[in-house]
């Protein structure tokens, strides 16, 4: 147990009605998760508010309610907090609760529209391999060095990432490396957290259903670095526009990379395969199994951040050279037809059009590339015609499916998509809503040396269709096809 007072030191308090000297078990911003004496957090959502479940908190045992407006019947023996903002309240109580445990460690975050699971994956596997106890916060897992739990958010809540920080500290875990998503800086689930240091990878069209225009994410995203201490570092991609944009009021050190730019970490593309890329980096070269130039980007923000870190250059290149695909990122399997199958993660435009830009890249004769693509229900409605046009444009078939519906209709997201394609591409459009019968259409269309990207779902195992989770995994589903084919 804590005591309150000691839960809020630093969170500004607009009012107190009760006693802040109380022992308090947990904090919850759920009240369905509330038992006796827990403190709970009244957050305002975007399909309900807090504030209706004050009441339902207080029956269930709660000793402390933190809130922006206090109920109008206080009970006795329950201490009301007012706060002016309950988001941030809550990360700051929720690391002081832990002690806050992301500063006995270095925490590193990650943000951009893509790239972040890449680079903070990679991230842990190269500080893995240079011998430290690791920690990853990612889209695919958390892991508290070698133990690896499951997650439902790239950023999760702050009460998350501070108890799977706080299990980092007990076993002396140095290095943390953290997704933070442009709905975890809205919602203040990075607040509160001491960050060593700040990746900016790159910024294209997403989540403009949440963040309305793009100004409003890019500002969004920039708020990770405005709040970095001056003992952090900040690294940014300068080939991209808002790189710059990300550094201009961070009091941190700044360091910039690029393929393009005159940067402080420049990376050059040797040599394109299959199988791998070489790079010039500072003047060495790197042979590295991961293709494409998004890939590229990515190896330099590692190698930079690695240095900056203050590993050893040479030894961070070979144990670079090591390093394995993310799961669900260009993940390839070759049938015995010489069919080539790509399961990658490109949910976005941006995404989607550097995967075909990397495959196109590849070809050395006529083959075929089938694009098996679809977009996620319930999120930016904006991206589903530009991804139905680039799926179209840069494939010679495009099967349009479905892609966690949620609550959306499959075929109303299939009709958006295809609203995207041009008048000359609509030949090479197929749309077959059910993903299973996607693929295998896929695998029948493909010939002998063809290639087929099945794009949007990478790493995932399900499909979700009305809060329901149906077993899927498009990596299984395209090599099952291929494999009865023959
Ligand atoms: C749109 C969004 O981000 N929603 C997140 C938000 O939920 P919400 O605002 O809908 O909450 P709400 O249902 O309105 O409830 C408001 C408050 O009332 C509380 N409540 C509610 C009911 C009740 O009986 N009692 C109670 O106390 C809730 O616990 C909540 O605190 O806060 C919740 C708790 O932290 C999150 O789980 C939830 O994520 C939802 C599930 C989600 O799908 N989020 C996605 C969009 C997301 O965050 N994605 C990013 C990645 C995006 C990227 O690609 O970059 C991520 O970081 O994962
Ligand atoms: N640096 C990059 N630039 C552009 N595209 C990239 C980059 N790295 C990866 N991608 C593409 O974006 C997809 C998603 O990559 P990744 O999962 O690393 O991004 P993310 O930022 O974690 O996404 P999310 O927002 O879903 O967490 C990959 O499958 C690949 O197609
Ligand atoms: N982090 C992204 C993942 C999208 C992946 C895609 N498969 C989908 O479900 O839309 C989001 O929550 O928008
Ligand atoms: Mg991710």
């Amino acid at each position: 147990m804590k005591l309150l007072k000691d839960i809020l030191y630093g969170v500004s308090l607009s009012a107190v009605s009760g006693d802040t000297n109380v022992l308090v078990n947990q904090i919850h911003f759920d009240s369905r998760k509330v038992e006796m004496d827990d403190v709970f957090v009244a957050v305002r959502g975007t399909i309900t508010d807090g504030h209706e479940y004050i009441q339902k908190a207080v029956e269930s045992g709660a000793k402390a309610i933190v809130c922006e407006e206090l109920p109008e019947l206080l009970i006795n023996g329950v201490t009301y907090i007012k706060v002016s903002d309950c988001n941030s309240a809550l990360a700051i109580m929720a690391a002081n609760f832990f002690d806050n445990p992301s500063k006995n460690l270095k925490l590193v975050g990650v943000t951009g529209t893509n790239g972040k699971t890449t680079v903070t994956t990679l991230l842990y596997n190269l500080f893995k391999k240079a011998g430290y106890k690791v920690g990853l916060i990612s889209t695919i897992k958390v892991m508290v060095d070698d133990t690896d739990h499951p997650t439902s958010h790239t950023t999760p809540d702050v009460i998350t990432i501070n108890t799977y920080l706080s299990q980092m500290n007990q076993i002396g875990v140095e290095f943390c490396f953290m997704e933070v998503s442009s709905h975890g800086i809205h919602q203040k689930r990075a607040e509160g957290l001491h960050f060593a240091g700040a990746i900016f990878t790159n910024l294209s069209h997403d989540h403009l259903d949440y963040h309305k225009t793009f100004a409003e994410y890019r500002d969004t995203k920039k708020r990770l670095f405005d709040g970095l201490p001056k003992s952090a570092f900040a690294l940014v991609n300068i080939d991209d526009k808002n790189g710059l944009v990300m550094l201009q009021n961070t009091k941190a050190k700044k360091y910039t990379y690029a393929l393009k730019s005159y940067a402080d970490y420049r990376a050059q593309i040797l040599e394109k395969q299959f199988n791998g890329q070489l790079l010039k980096l500072d003047d060495n070269e790197l042979w590295s199994k991961l293709i494409g130039d998004f890939n590229a980007y990515n190896l330099l923000a590692i190698y930079a951040t690695a240095d900056i870190l203050g590993l050893e250059k040479m030894e961070t290149l070979r144990l670079m050279s090591e390093l394995e695909n993310v799961d669900g990122r260009f993940q390839y399997y070759i049938s015995k037809d010489k069919i080539t199958a790509i399961v990658d993660y490109a949910h976005t435009p941006d995404a989607l059009k550097n995967v075909l830009v990397t495959i196109n890249a590849l070809r050395t004769g006529n083959e075929n590339v089938i694009t098996v693509v679809g977009c996620g229900g319930d999120r930016d409605k904006s991206k589903r015609p530009v991804m139905g046009h680039i799926a179209s444009e840069m494939s010679n078939q495009a099967i349009f499916t479905s892609d966690n519906p949620r609550t959306e209709s499959p075929e109303a997201i299939i009709a958006d998509m295809e609203a995207g394609v041009e008048a000359q591409n609509t030949k090479k459009v197929l749309s077959i809503e059910n993903r299973r019968q996607a693929i295998r259409t896929a695998c029948k269309l493909a010939m002998t040396n063809d290639i087929i990207l099945v794009a949007g779902k990478g790493h995932e195992t399900y499909q979700e269709t009305n809060g329901v989770r149906v077993d899927f995994d498009d990596f299984k589903e395209v090599k099952e096809a291929l494999d009865s084919q023959n």
